[in-house]
């Protein structure tokens, strides 16, 4: 187990199903570091929009409405909690409805400015912190120590997501990884590893060595 006092940011980008979210929140319970999921964000600020009933169409409503939203994530990698207006909507996130209208709202450029200066608060209040999501490694935290691009094969990232979601419908499951990925890199590049971030391919390798591949760079940076 690698445990030090020193301050560290650990940042993690990638796409749809290599394992970001799950293997940043171990490297973190293992690092004694906070744990930040910037996608449960933009999820949650997309609930926030489609329960208003704010036309995802309408750029500036959107926006206004993200502006405005009070919204609190849980940095404690044992502790999954969102909340948005007061209203607990850590399991409500995660259903096929929030994830097929997600893009719609990360692609507003006036959402992001205001997700990237509420993330960077989330991460300079904390020590230690693995933090990840799409643009972590390019936009958001380009100064952290460690910073990795965490790939994937399309058929891997597939089969995982069809194994954690127990969803047999390949067009589903088609929809959630590839078309949300295609949306989504128009406005990030979480493909190719920009100068000085690590790319780490999980395709061969299981979760336990995926983790312990990010906890020997964290060392090594
Ligand atoms: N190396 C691995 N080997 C096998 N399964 C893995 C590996 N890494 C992650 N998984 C599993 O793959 C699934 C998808 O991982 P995870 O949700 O962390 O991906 P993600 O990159 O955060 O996706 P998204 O960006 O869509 O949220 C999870 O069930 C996770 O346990
Ligand atoms: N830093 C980030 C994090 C997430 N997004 C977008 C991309 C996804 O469609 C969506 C949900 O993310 P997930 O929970 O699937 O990791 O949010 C982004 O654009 N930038």
């Amino acid at each position: 187990m690698t445990v030090t006092d020193a301050a560290l940011v650990v940042a993690i980008d990638g796409p749809s199903g290599s394992g970001k979210s799950s293997v940043a929140k171990e490297a973190a319970r293992r690092l004694g570091a906070a744990y930040l999921d910037t996608g449960a964000m933009y999820r949650a600020v997309t609930w926030h929009c489609l329960d208003a009933g704010t036309d995802l169409d309408d750029a500036d409503a959107v926006a206004q409405a993200v502006r405005a939203a009070e919204l609190e994530i849980s940095t404690d990698p044992s502790l999954e909690r969102v909340r948005i207006h007061g209203t607990d909507v850590t399991e409500t996130i995660r259903l096929p409805f929030v994830s097929e209208a997600v893009s719609a709202v990360a692609t507003n450029l006036d959402v992001r400015e205001e997700m990237v200066r509420r993330q960077r608060a989330l991460i300079a209040a904390q020590p230690r912190i693995v933090a990840e999501g799409r643009d972590i490694t390019t936009v958001v935290a380009p100064d952290a120590k460690t910073r990795i691009l965490l790939t994937a094969s399309e058929e891997a990232r597939l089969r995982r997501r069809g194994i954690q979601l127990g969803e047999a419908d390949a067009a589903a499951l088609q929809r959630q990884v590839i078309e949300r990925d295609a949306k989504d890199s128009t406005v990030s590049n979480f493909t190719r590893a920009s100068d000085g971030v690590i790319t780490l391919d999980s395709s061969d390798l299981t979760f336990e060595q995926t983790v312990q591949a990010v906890l020997t760079l964290v060392d090594e940076g």
